[in-house]
Parts: C-alpha cells; sequence; structure tokens
C-alpha cells in the first residue's frame, strides 16, 4: 500500500547493459534500490573507483537521487562510498557512477552485476536567500559542536 506521498516516481532510463538488472528494491519496504556494477574491477586498500554502472537516466524535477553505502560491504569488507549521500542531480544525463573507496587491508573485486550500493530517490527544495538585519533569538543561540554537552543522556 502506498499513502498519497508515497506514490512511486517514474524515472526515465536509456537502455543500459545487456543483462544488467535495472536497481531494484530487494523488499517491498527497502528505501533504496540496490544498483549493480557493469564492470569487473578490483580496488585496492586505499584506493578508490568511479564504477561504471551503464546507467543514464532522467530524474524528474523536484527529485535527486542520493547513492548510498551497504552496509554488509562496509561491515564485511570495508567498502563505502567516500561522497556519501552522492548526489545525482535531476538535470544530469551522463552515466552514474558509484565511487567506492576501499578501507580494507584487502583488494576487493568487484565483478560485472554485483550490487555495490543502494539508490534512494528523494525529494528536492530549492532555497532563496533573504538577507536581512537580524536573526530572531533562540535558546541554542550560537551555540553549537557539543555545546549541549558530551554523551550522557540529556537530564543526567
Ligand atoms: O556519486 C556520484 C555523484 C555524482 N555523480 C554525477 C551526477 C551528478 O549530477 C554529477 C555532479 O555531481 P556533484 O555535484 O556531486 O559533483 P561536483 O564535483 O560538484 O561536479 P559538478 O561540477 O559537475 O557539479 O555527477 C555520479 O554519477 N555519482
Ligand atoms: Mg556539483
Amino acid at each position: 500500500m502506498h499513502s498519497p506521498a508515497n506514490v512511486p516516481v517514474p524515472l526515465k532510463v536509456l537502455p543500459h547493459g545487456k543483462g544488467l538488472p535495472l536497481p531494484a528494491y530487494a523488499t517491498a519496504g527497502a528505501a533504496g534500490m540496490d544498483v549493480v556494477s557493469a564492470e569487473d574491477v578490483t580496488i585496492a586498500p586505499g584506493a578508490r573507483h568511479a564504477v561504471a554502472t551503464g546507467l543514464a537516466m532522467a530524474i524528474p524535477e523536484g527529485f535527486e537521487i542520493q547513492v548510498r553505502p551497504r552496509s554488509g560491504l562496509a561491515l564485511k569488507h570495508a567498502i563505502t562510498v567516500p561522497n556519501t549521500p552522492g548526489t545525482i542531480d535531476s538535470d544530469y544525463r551522463g552515466e552514474l557512477k558509484v565511487i567506492l573507496i576501499n578501507h580494507g587491508t584487502e583488494g576487493f573485486s568487484i565483478v560485472r552485476g554485483d550490487r555495490i550500493a543502494q539508490l534512494v530517490l528523494a525529494p528536492v527544495t530549492q532555497a532563496t536567500w533573504l538577507e536581512v538585519e537580524e536573526l530572531d533569538e533562540t535558546v541554542r543561540g550560537e551555540g553549537g559542536f557539543g555545546s549541549t554537552g558530551g554523551v550522557t543522556a540529556l537530564g543526567n
């Protein structure tokens, strides 16, 4: 069941690599679509690589796609997305690439068709700037960067 705010949004995509599946939700409630590699590549320890996906798309205006790591790859192989969440703009028509970095101590081999990351479609609201003479007062004020205390629960 989809709530009115959760109607699937169609994404236009060019035909891509033969035999490669489109990014897909692994389960009914998945937030991200698993995206597969279009290439065979080994990422050396400490190295990073922009992995080809073969995907070129047109995201509707008012949305973006976020490229996020898969937690299993992060936990088991120390493979993550250094620019997470990667931003795919609605006006981008090039090939979506997944930047991966290997924080592990062994080379990590990817085979064409392996699920390397996940794509989350998200709404985007653009901002405009309004210059003012002063800002409204708040309890926080200019406090930040730990100003509310350390790791102990509030009220302790
Ligand atoms: O993980 C990513 C991140 C970006 N892109 C593509 C789509 C995105 O629309 C474009 C630009 O991304 P971004 O704005 O993050 O990169 P930039 O370094 O600011 O480049 P640009 O000057 O092209 O905006 O690159 C990817 O394919 N994968
Ligand atoms: Mg940019």
